[in-house]
């Protein structure tokens, strides 16, 4: 039975393309998706890069553990792994020493230990910061961790806790409360379950192709690109959307999927009338992040000729002072990057993954001078000059205003389920529906909560219709 409802998606991301596959499924045949840019994806982003053509990830890059993406996919698709593992992490120190690995490894496997303090995080008032500092601290008094000496442990703390800012896209890990923390749950598996030379848009494809096979419909046909919207009128039965360019469209029900960031920026214009105060105490709630990543494309392979044999990855440990002299300059970014690892799949290009406080800095710069200071700290790092990329490639979610951003974070309360809440009209017909990462109650932040918010909204449509 073919339903003639018009129903209109707001966003091409993976929330909004899920939503768009699973009514179309259920013979929705009036379903489009307006989109604010010229590509399918949003925050998931896979673009060939260097001599290759390998696809990289510049946003959505690891399927994190065996989640529902994983069970659809894992029959008709092989995944990779990154195995970034703490055995197979090297630590450099800008003093001329050789850093103890073993002890190094010791101190950074603190870093899940303590995450996994579920009981004490959930009953905890402080922020995670000052949850994580005084374990942390306290740990290393005991007699295991006889021998480390206080400098090294400090520079352990700020990588730790520039990997905990990139996980939340926090600046500073005073913005997420210890409770929060408990919350989040990590399916079984490796968190860092690869598409190979793929890319995460492998899984947009995969939704299209099965719904083609089935219905013999193509969800990207739906898309109408370069279409954002301005502004949602739902005070009548019907709701009026109008776009930047002029046009307008009257439809049954909105989906929107667009970014926490964006809803931030522009709900007060978005919506006429304006959204209920429940929906906007959650908004501004629900907190969103920065961060941002690098690729850097290398003659050779760059990990394997500099790092003993399985290493895969390498992080700077900084040391207080170098940090404070560094915070006074134009470099201050790199302090913010956790980490240079393999990508898998390809030998020749590392990838760096960016947090935080400094994010503008490293998005205003042109790509020479991101170079030139990478290559800064690397030779002042490894004390030997060093070849440079050939290839650079880099993110601009923050300074991007279809994202603002990269991800949702530390949620208090109910301001999740209030978010993802449908706005009815007085026959109950659900003419609001918000989907997109933020509004997922379990995995808020991931591609798989974003498509399971696009499954839920649907669903809620279909529901609607059902009864
Ligand atoms: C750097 C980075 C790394 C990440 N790493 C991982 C990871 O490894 N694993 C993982 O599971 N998740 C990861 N994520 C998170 C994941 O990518 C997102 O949670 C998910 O892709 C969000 O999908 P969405 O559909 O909710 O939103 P989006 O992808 O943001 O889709 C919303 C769409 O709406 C469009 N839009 C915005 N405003 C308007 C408007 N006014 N009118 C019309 N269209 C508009 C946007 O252009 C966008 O296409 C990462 C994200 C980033 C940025």
């Amino acid at each position: 039975m073919e339903k003639s409802q018009k129903i209109l998606i707001i966003g091409a991301g993976a929330s909004g393309i899920s939503a768009a596959q699973k009514l179309l499924e259920n013979n929705y045949q009036h379903v489009f998706i307006l989109e604010a840019s010229n590509r399918i994806g949003g925050r998931i982003h896979s673009i060939p890069f260097g001599s290759t053509g390998f696809k990289i990830d510049l946003g959505g890059q690891w399927v994190s553990g065996e989640n529902d993406i994983y069970y659809m996919m894992k029959d008709s698709f092989k995944f990779g792994d990154s195995n970034l593992t703490t055995d197979r992490k090297y630590f450099l120190s800008s003093d001329n020493n050789e850093l103890d690995q073993k002890k190094c490894r010791k101190l950074y496997d603190l870093l899940d230990e303590i995450f996994e303090l579920e009981d004490e995080l959930s009953k905890s008032e402080e922020t995670f910061g000052q949850f994580f500092s005084r374990k942390y601290y306290e740990r290393i008094k005991s007699s295991s961790f006889k021998g480390i000496d206080k400098e090294l442990a400090d520079k352990m703390l700020h990588q730790i806790n520039t990997i905990w800012n990139a996980y939340f896209g926090s600046t500073n890990l005073d913005q997420v409360p210890a409770k929060y923390v408990s919350t989040l749950e990590l399916s079984e598996g490796s968190e860092f379950i690869t598409w190979r030379d793929k890319g995460f848009i492998t899984f947009l494809d995969f939704l299209n192709n099965k719904l083609k096979k089935e219905k013999y419909i193509d969800i990207y046909d739906k898309v109408l690109f370069n279409k954002k919207v301005k502004n949602i009128d739902w005070s009548s039965n019907q709701a009026t959307i109008k776009c930047e360019d002029g046009s307008e469209f009257l439809v049954d029900h909105v989906i929107v999927t667009i970014s926490l960031g964006c809803l931030k920026k522009h709900h007060q214009t978005m919506f006429t009338p304006s959204l209920p105060k429940t929906k906007i105490h959650a908004i501004e709630d629900i907190q969103y992040g920065v961060a941002g990543k690098v690729f850097l494309e290398f003659e050779e392979n760059f990990i394997k000729k500099h790092f003993p044999s399985r290493i895969n990855q390498f992080a700077m440990l900084w040391s207080e002072a170098e940090r404070n002299e560094l915070r006074g300059t134009d470099k201050k970014w790199l302090l913010g990057i956790y980490s240079f690892m393999h990508v898998d799949g390809s030998d020749k290009i590392i990838e760096g993954f960016i947090s935080g406080a400094d994010i503008l800095e490293f998005e205003s710069k042109c790509d020479e001078d991101i170079i030139a200071d990478i290559m800064w700290m690397l030779e002042n790092f490894m004390k030997k000059s060093l070849e440079r990329p050939k290839n650079i490639k880099r993110s601009f979610w923050s300074t991007d205003n279809n994202f603002y951003g990269v991800y949702s974070f530390g949620s208090q309360g109910n301001s999740v389920y209030d978010l993802a809440q449908p706005l009815l009209k007085e026959n109950k017909s659900p003419i609001l529906l918000f989907g997109g990462e933020a509004a997922d109650e379990h995995d808020s932040g991931f591609v798989h909560g974003a498509m399971n918010s696009g499954f839920r909204v649907a669903q809620e449509i279909i529901d609607y219709y059902h009864k």
